[in-house]
């Protein structure tokens, strides 16, 4: 593709690839501790994003700060720069040529975090777009965030569309361009070229935007050190002493990170789930196995637990939960964890064949709604595991034809990481569906149909051990086949998620 941008757009974080898994994992995060940090910007909904094995199905991101998005790249998918304001000239139409053996994206430098607007294959691709005079881009290794530099001088390579008037050859802006530029023909056009020996800067403690610098002086690195250590190591280094925290080990390790206090021993999850089921204080919730082990309390199956309460979301919460996941990016189509390209483990983001649906994260903003703040909070109340467990609500939209396809929601390999297993998943149901869109467990053949206020819950770790995962609970979501599906979920973590994910820890 030499032009497309749609899956250029994100940055996430590099999972591990678990090699013997077949498993779609819809992992998250937040932050960015390989990685180079989300999608955004710190001011942006600033995050995350993540993902499982290989093949896996991820589920990207999560959190931190969504007050406002203007930043935002994932938003743009305009392949011309934006005209500012007053702008008299006429368009000129770019030619961006890529030498170089990396693919590449090309970022309009919208003097913040810059915007993508374009995307050539190695050796040769080219990306074309209009813009104007005077207009920056600067270019990164396809999917993430790290800068191709000129291997002697360490500079990013960028350019400055110059003024046709001031005549070629010259370089109009002087400086800036350290492409070639060609007057590529008399209309009005110009081609630069991404030069053959373009590479990721040995340095790996290098701010990437200018803005790096005020961003830091506003505490930015404090704030929201995951993102800012990838994306803004030097003046983070300068300011916090920082830089020995770009190596992702070190950032990320789990004594670092508080990541000693499990949430689940051998045996609590039996346990709370015989509560829900027996406990007099949650009859108001409509309790009701599902499922369990011998079929007791009067599951229909006999299996690992999977128990609903029917009653768990009011009205008034589910129209705050679907406010909030307007605000920030808003619904996204799902991605997929890509190739691994950054020399700091950054993973593109694909588009996802196996879930079609849409999903949102709930930020800053969307958490601070009283009804969104009240559901998270009588999950904490039922399950008895604080909320800095919990990813971010991710809220999920399936139209007419979309699906999830079967997955697990953690896998084998998670037990090393700093938040540990997703031990438990927390699903709610905003809306009744006419027709589809059942949750089914693919092992047990178990389908549970999707109903306004529901939770479903369960579990993907075994009980005598939390630190495994439970191979039997694969699951999907069934086609829609009418109506549109509207759920929300918390995945909650063995160990503490949101400090790690500040510090840019990835699923
Ligand atoms: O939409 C559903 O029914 C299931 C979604 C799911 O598997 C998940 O969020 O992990
Ligand atoms: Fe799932």
């Amino acid at each position: 593709s030499t032009t497309g941008t749609t899956d250029a757009t994100g940055v996430t974080s590099a999972a591990k690839n678990d090699a013997n898994s077949i498993v779609d994992l819809d992992a998250v995060v937040v932050g960015s501790c390989d990685d180079g940090g989300g999608t955004d910007s710190p001011d942006g909904e600033c995050v995350v994003v993540a993902a499982g094995g290989g093949d896996g199905n991820a589920a990207p991101k999560t959190i931190v700060d969504d007050v406002d998005d203007d930043d935002d790249d994932d938003d743009d998918k305009s392949k011309t720069a934006p005209r500012r304001r007053g702008e008299r000239n006429s368009p000129v139409d770019i030619s961006i040529r890529n030498d170089s053996d990396h693919r590449i994206d090309v970022h309009y430098d919208d003097g913040r975090f810059g915007n993508v607007v374009g995307t050539a294959d190695a050796n040769g691709g080219i990306v074309r777009i209009s813009s104007f005079e005077t207009h920056r881009f600067f270019i990164t290794m396809h999917g993430v965030r790290e800068g191709l530099v000129d291997p002697e001088t360490d500079e990013q390579h960028s350019f400055v569309v110059r003024h046709r008037h001031r005549g070629w050859g010259g370089g109009g802006n002087g400086g800036e361009e350290d492409f070639e530029g060609e007057d590529h023909d008399k209309h009005n056009e110009q081609l630069f070229v991404v030069p053959a020996n373009a590479s990721p800067s040995k340095n790996k403690c290098k701010d990437r935007y200018p803005v790096c610098v005020q961003e830091a002086e506003r505490g930015e690195c404090t704030r929201n050190p995951g993102w800012m250590i990838v994306n803004c190591c030097r003046s983070c280094d300068d300011r916090e002493g920082y830089g020995y925290l770009i190596d992702s080990d070190v950032r990320c390790a789990p004594d670092r990170l508080n990541a000693t206090t499990p949430a689940w021993h051998a045996g609590d999850l039996d346990d709370l789930f015989a509560r829900w089921a027996t406990d007099e204080r949650y009859k108001i919730y409509g309790p009701r196995a599902i499922s369990s082990p011998g079929g007791v309390h009067d599951a229909e199956h006999d299996g690992p637990w999977i128990f609903a309460f029917d009653d768990f979301v009011n009205d008034d919460e589910i129209e705050q939960i679907l406010r909030g996941a307007a605000y920030g990016h808003g619904y996204q189509r799902s991605t997929d964890q890509g190739q691994i390209v950054g020399a700091s483990g950054e993973a593109v983001k694909v588009t996802s064949s196996t879930r079609t649906s849409s999903n949102a994260w709930c930020g800053k903003r969307c958490e601070d709604l009283p009804g969104v703040m009240s559901v998270t909070a009588r999950i904490e109340e039922v399950t008895g595991i604080p909320q800095n467990h919990y990813e971010s609500f991710q809220i999920l939209r399936y139209e007419e034809g979309q699906f999830y396809r079967r997955h697990h929601d953690s896998s084998e390999h998670k037990k090393n990481d700093s938040t540990g297993h997703r031990i438990l998943t927390f699903f709610l149901y905003l809306n009744d569906v006419e027709n589809g869109g059942e949750t089914r467990f693919t092992t047990l053949d178990i389908d549970v149909k999707p109903k306004k206020g529901r939770a479903l819950v369960w579990s993907s770790v075994m009980n005598d051990d939390p630190n495994r995962s439970d191979a039997r609970m694969y699951h999907e979501a069934k086609e829609v086949l009418k109506g549109i599906k509207y759920a929300a979920n918390h995945w909650i973590h063995q160990f503490d998620f949101r400090n790690a994910n500040l510090w840019g820890w990835q699923v």
